[in-house]
């Protein structure tokens, strides 16, 4: 997937500016940086739910706008904070929702095998959305994601609302998945420390650019701007003082 000198303001607001990127087939890249730095807005544009005033995304070398928006949506799964799960619809129906858009009715097999993806028993299908927790929703919709065998995976601060426990957990399914199902993933998150531990690549942004596009082991060395390093300052800085307090 590539952008190609991409731009995106909203009035005065510069949210995306001349961005060019590449990513490759196959990684796991974390988008982080400060509120309103244009992480979601970078991330939206590659489903068209923003579209760029000037530049491009390229799949595959084709341009996302010559392509249906819907039918572009369904090869690409898409997690975000506060899932929306349809209140009315099982655990089921919810996971089947994608494909049943589009005329295909998922096996019941199907679905416990998502459900096992993420790591929730087969009996979960039939619950509805208001009797699961907050990680259980969030497990649902990565299911969901994953429902129509994408091929790209588009996460926006997906386990932001999760206790740490849960959220440690589900972070390192989400790794497991992608590796397993060979997926692209891009993953907007506030927490370098997750960026550092799930991605393989980590694009720090700040007022529209990308200002650091470095490894999470270049960036533990030391590399990157000053604004990632400030960002890698916090978990560093956490972790020593547990060593410390241990020692
Ligand atoms: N639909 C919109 N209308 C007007 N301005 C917008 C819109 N979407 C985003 N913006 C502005 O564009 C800039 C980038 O927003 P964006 O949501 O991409 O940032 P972000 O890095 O994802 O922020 P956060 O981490 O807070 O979610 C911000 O200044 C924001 O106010």
């Amino acid at each position: 997937m590539s952008f190609r000198e991409t731009t995106k303001c909203f009035g005065q607001v510069t949210a995306v500016g001349n961005v060019s990127l590449d990513i490759e087939d196959g990684s796991f890249v974390a988008l982080v940086g400060a509120s309103g730095s244009g992480k979601s807005t970078l991330m939206k544009m590659i489903n068209r739910l923003v579209e760029p005033d000037s530049g491009c995304v390229l799949i595959d070398g084709q341009d996302v706008r010559t392509v249906f928006a819907p039918e572009l949506r369904r090869t690409m799964g898409y997690v975000f904070q506060g899932i929306g799960l349809f209140p009315h619809l099982t655990v089921a129906e919810n996971i089947a929702i994608g494909p049943r858009l589009s005329g295909t009715r998922l096996p019941v097999e199907r679905i416990a095998d998502l459900l096992d993806g993420v790591e929730l028993d087969k009996s979960y299908a039939a619950r509805m959305p208001h009797e699961l927790s907050g990680g259980q929703r969030q497990r649902i919709g990565v299911a969901r994601a994953l429902a129509a065998d994408p091929k790209l995976l588009l996460m926006d601060e997906p386990f932001g609302a999760l206790d740490p426990v849960t959220r440690d957990a589900l972070g390192k399914r989400v790794r497991a998945l992608h590796d397993r199902l060979a997926l692209t993933t891009v993953m907007v998150t506030h927490d370098m420390a997750e960026a550092l531990l799930l991605a393989d690549r980590v694009l720090v942004m700040e007022a529209g650019t990308i200002v650091t596009d470095c490894t999470p082991r270049e960036l533990l060395s030391g590399k990157g701007c000053t604004t990632a390093q400030e960002l890698v300052a916090v978990p560093r800085d956490q972790a020593k003082a547990l060593a410390d307090l241990a020692s």
